[in-house]
């Protein structure tokens, strides 16, 4: 499908809109009214109010002069790199929450990402049409047309301006382009006021909140690392919409842990959190397992079963390690998340449920997708809003504090005192790569505790796979070898001491940055490990 663009910024009056002005309706479709559609546009801009109102209104007269079934506005929120929907006619406030896009995804997401108005004649036809709002029906809206205009200001493109509607001629497709892009630069301006507002309110906050302006970090979270912060603001950005989130990260990262915090912080924190692993179970029970059974309706089924579906009714339904699903399971989840309704296996009785769905896996879907083994239709569903979470080796500022943090707990569980980590071990601990992320650091920590020696853990006590290469030369006993360990330690500890500025450490160390680089390399240390420590 080639998309028929414009690329004429939108601030002008152009020519087309101009000689359109007195279109006439010789066509079977009119715009007889568009002196007075942008003059009022112009009126309820310059009336002032707040920005929803604003757009609220300029939606309405959308509406009535170009019948319109419906119309979003977007907003681009550079904070976290997503568009939401702002304002929308035609969309139930439960679709137009579900409309969030990432720039260059979808169509919306191409138009804020190319600063290109975009004419999508037949929605039907046009794999750039993702429906994520789930507004849009094949049966009733297939003849449909889109179009979306940015709404620019300067260089920055602020949102979009998207309408839906049957057109029977071209031309007036056309038009209604040219008549967006006006209203686009006539909102121009005060979309960019709401956006500078909004930035120096945060600022404002930031600054009056207690506690020095504290960020927003969920309770059940350790770590601090610029990257976990960035989590967090997608966290707290995404937990009061309905929005569908998807969880992506290693084994053991903390995809659970982001789950529960998205619910925990969302209006449904008082519902129940269900999770279910779906790659715990065979694909014969999924079905049952998800939606439930009447008595009889397989062998073995004495009773009649609710599945996790109507558990999670009210709350958050957490579908772990959902990349496992079988093809034909995940056929069946993409009934329900489109529809909110099912049966149990054995009844006809369709029910319905109101559930936030969260979704979670290490693997990479999209390359699933590419080799047929997951549906494109299922990965568009849940990739609403994708929060990446980076594993730990790339977040050293966070394994001390998470060290730390298992260390109170299982000494505290243990009822013993909380060891001292001696600086060997810590740095055993900031130079491994941790593999099993959080998780394995946990288990290393646990067993850690137990073997601690008067208050100490001491780099013994770590697991054979976190000693370094420094390891296999103290196995050798020789002078070179506790030399090559004192080496190490010094280095460390100036690493530690400079937050990992090699220039810094290396002139401490009175030696060359490009000796003390050779030494990194042998040792295997990384520097970037250190940084963001005191
Ligand atoms: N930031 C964190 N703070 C505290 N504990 C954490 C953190 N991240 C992970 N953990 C702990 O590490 C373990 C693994 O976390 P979790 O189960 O959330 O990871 P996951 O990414 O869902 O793993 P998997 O992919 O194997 O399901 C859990 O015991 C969890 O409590």
């Amino acid at each position: 499908m080639r998309h028929e663009k414009t690329a004429v910024a939108a601030n002008a009056l152009s020519p087309v809109l101009t000689g359109a002005l007195s279109f006439s309706c010789r066509l079977g479709e009119c715009r007889s009214e568009l002196m007075p559609l942008l003059s009022e546009v112009s009126k309820v801009v310059s009336a002032g109010g707040s920005l929803s109102s604003t757009l609220k209104l300029v939606l309405e007269l959308m509406q009535k002069h170009l019948q319109v079934k419906r119309a979003m506005i977007t907003l681009y929120d550079v904070s976290c790199d997503q568009i939401f929907i702002h304002e929308s006619y035609g969309l139930s406030p439960e679709e137009a929450e579900k409309g969030v896009y990432a720039p260059g995804e979808g169509i919306t997401g191409k138009v804020i990402e190319t600063r290109q108005s975009i004419i999508v004649p037949h929605i039907a036809d046009d794999p750039l049409f993702l429906n994520r709002t789930g507004s849009w029906d094949r049966q009733h809206d297939g003849q449909h047309s889109f179009i979306c205009v940015p709404i620019i200001r300067g260089l920055k493109v602020m949102g979009t301006i998207g309408i839906e509607r049957i057109y029977h001629n071209a031309q007036l497709r056309f038009l209604d382009l040219e008549v967006l892009r006006v209203i686009a630069a006539i909102i121009a301006q005060a979309v960019e006021l709401h956006l500078l507002e909004r930035v120096q309110q945060k600022t404002v906050q930031a600054h009056t909140a207690p506690h020095g302006g504290e960020k927003f970090k969920p309770a059940n979270i350790i770590g601090n690392s610029r990257t976990m912060q960035h989590v967090y603001r997608l966290i707290e950005k995404v937990s009061h919409a309905r929005t569908t989130v998807l969880i992506l990260g290693e084994s053991g990262v903390g995809k659970e842990r982001v789950a529960t915090a998205i619910h925990q912080n969302s209006h449904c924190s008082g519902g129940p959190f269900i999770r279910f692993n779906c790659a715990s179970l065979p694909e014969s029970v999924i079905e049952s397992e998800l939606f439930g059974h009447e008595k009889g309706a397989f062998t073995g089924a004495i009773s009649r079963r609710a599945g996790r579906f109507e558990e999670a009714d009210g709350g958050t339904l957490f579908l772990d390690e959902v990349g496992e699903l079988s093809l034909s399971a995940q056929s069946k989840l993409l009934r329900v998340i489109q529809e909110r309704s099912f049966e149990r296996v054995g009844s006809n009785e369709t029910l319905s449920v109101n559930v936030r769905i969260l979704a979670a896996t290490h693997r990479d879907l999209s390359e699933m997708v590419e080799q047929g083994t997951f549906r494109e239709d299922l990965y568009y569903r849940l990739n609403v809003f994708p929060i990446t979470i980076p594993p730990l080796r790339e977040r050293g500022s966070d394994i001390l504090i998470l060290a730390d943090h298992f260390n109170a707990r299982f000494a505290s569980e243990q009822g013993v005192e909380v060891p001292t980590i001696a600086t060997p071990a810590l740095n055993m601990l900031l130079n491994y790569t941790w593999p099993g992320n959080v998780r394995e650091l946990e288990n290393v920590m646990e067993r850690a505790v137990l073997l601690a020696d008067e208050g100490f853990i001491h780099s013994y006590h770590l697991p054979i796979n976190l000693q370094p290469i420094i390891d296999h030369l103290t196995e050798q006993e020789g002078l070179e070898a506790r030399l090559a360990r004192v080496e190490y330690d010094l280095i460390t500890e100036a690493l530690a001491k400079f937050q990992g500025n090699v220039s810094r450490a290396a002139s401490y160390l009175n030696m060359t940055r490009r000796a003390l680089g050779l030494r990194l390399e042998k040792y295997q240390i990384n520097y970037k490990h250190y940084r963001g420590q005191t």
